[in-house]
């Protein structure tokens, strides 16, 4: 029986604090924290009235124009699973989203699996509202004084497609959210409890495997580890446990799924003692836009690494040894030693950066840390994840004197540069996806 009672979840997004391009390879292993900034799921029933038969989920996300996507559901032949179709009313020309539509089928065909398999159950219609943290999305320039976040969940005056992302993971906590809400919603505690460690598992397997599905590429899953784990050491799973996989709906889905989901194969490594920021100490970032694009930059290094074995091993080995270091620095609170840290680890990605002439660590982020790294308070900083020119994390003293030094100084320099350096309310945080009270919602949910 689905939960009658409204249910809530959460997952948080992602920042790729060391060891971005070297995760992509089980040898090496990433840095990676939580952020305060999540994504909320709320479930509920829909209430049909009497003699209505009604086969559909919505989803729908109210923080944006036209963000509402109705689904409908049925078993498709020969073990395909669940296939889920988007449904369009009539003049109601509505964006597709992948990553809920992969991630319905996939959750759902899961169940339909597992649990549903044992005693004949159907999908009863439900709705899933989607309500992300502010810092996910810049606020528009036009946007001034009162209007800019007024309140929890902005709302934003254009559609998902129209909205600028700052970066922080949004479609892997979606589906991270998405799936853990899904199975919560619809199957007992017995067979699926996010708290538990057998939760988690299932969880991270399934939002793995369909966050790769609807992004049409096997990246190495950090940001759904770190939606489903919180902040953690991550070591991928193998790339070829995904491969064979048919495509949602086609022959063989259903059943190759839940092998995949239930097997013991799967070799993430998700380690989290130890992984954290000393005490007093934030790790916050600024959305950077200045406009510059960074296309194709993973298949760039890459393709370098591998016309240049000799050397692009010694940087591997090299950088993760300082990966590790600054790992070890911030969880034994050594805080005099972060600045040196940090600056040996970019000292590395800059190397990277002109060795394979891929922008990670342009000039203009390095004039932007270095100037950062002034600020009283602040111990340095690097550009997370693939780099570029978008983003900065920064390592700094959690303490209103120094938020507001920081803030001065973004100001100025984007007044002296041109540019829009901000520095986003979001924090590092250790927890994963959770249960939330579904209080937190109420006057958001439509
Ligand atoms: N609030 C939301 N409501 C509905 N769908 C969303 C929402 N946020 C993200 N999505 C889905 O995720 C997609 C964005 O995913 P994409 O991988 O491009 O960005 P990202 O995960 O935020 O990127 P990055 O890894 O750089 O942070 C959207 O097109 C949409 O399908
Ligand atoms: C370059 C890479 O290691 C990190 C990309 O991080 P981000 O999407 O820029 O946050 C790619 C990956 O890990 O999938």
């Amino acid at each position: 029986m689905p939960s009658a009672v409204p249910t809530a979840v959460s997952a948080p997004g992602k920042v790729f604090l060391a060891g971005g391009y070297l995760v992509l390879d089980r040898e090496y292993t990433a840095l990676v924290f939580g952020l305060s900034a999540r994504i909320s799921i709320v479930a509920r029933e829909i209430k049909t009235s009497l003699g209505v038969q009604l086969s559909e989920i919505v989803v729908d996300s109210p923080q944006f124009v036209d963000a509402q996507w109705r689904y409908g559901y049925h078993l498709a032949p020969d073990d395909g699973g669940i296939k889920v179709t988007q449904l369009h009313s009539s003049g109601n020309n509505i964006d597709a989203n992948p990553f809920v539509e992969v991630t319905l089928s996939y959750a759902l065909s899961y169940i339909t699996g597992t649990a549903f398999r044992r005693s004949s159950h159907a999908f009863d219609p439900a709705q899933f509202t989607i309500l992300a943290d502010n810092d996910y999305y810049s606020q528009p320039h036009s946007m001034t004084g009162n209007e800019k976040n007024p309140t929890r969940f902005a709302k934003f005056p254009t559609t998902l497609r129209g909205a600028n992302k700052t970066g922080l993971g949004s479609s892997a906590a979606l589906v991270t959210s998405l799936t853990a809400s899904l199975l919560t919603h619809y199957l007992p505690s017995s067979d699926f409890d996010l708290t538990t460690a057998e939760g988690k598992r299932t969880l991270h397997n399934l939002a793995q495997a369909a966050h790769c599905a609807a992004q049409g590429k096997v990246g190495s899953g950090f940001d759904v580890a770190a939606a489903v784990y919180g902040s953690c050491r991550y070591r991928r799973f193998s790339p070829s446990i995904l491969k064979n996989m048919p495509e949602a709906g086609s022959p063989g889905f259903g059943p190759a799924l839940t092998k995949l989901i239930n097997d013991t194969t799967w070799d993430t490594e998700i380690i989290k003692e130890g992984v954290n920021v000393p005490p007093g100490t934030a790790l916050r970032m600024c959305d950077v836009d200045c406009g510059s694009q960074t296309v194709g930059m993973v298949k760039k290094v890459l393709q370098w690494r591998e016309s240049n074995p000799t050397e692009s091993k010694k940087l591997w080995d090299e950088l993760q040894l300082r990966n590790v270091k600054l790992g070890t620095v911030l969880s034994e609170g050594k805080l005099e030693e972060i600045r040196n840290a940090v600056a040996d680890i970019r000292e590395l990605i800059r190397s990277m950066s002109t060795q394979s002439d891929v922008p990670i660590e342009p000039e203009s982020q390095t004039t932007l840390l270095d100037a950062l790294t002034n600020v009283e308070g602040v111990y340095n900083g690097v550009v997370p994840g693939a780099g570029g020119y978008d983003a900065v994390v920064v390592l700094m003293k959690d303490d209103e004197a120094t938020e507001k030094r920081v803030k001065d100084f973004v100001a100025n320099w984007s007044k002296e540069k041109g540019g829009q350096v901000r520095l986003l309310d979001v924090k590092g945080e250790m927890e994963g996806v959770r249960k939330e009270n579904i209080k937190e919602y109420a006057g958001w949910i439509p």
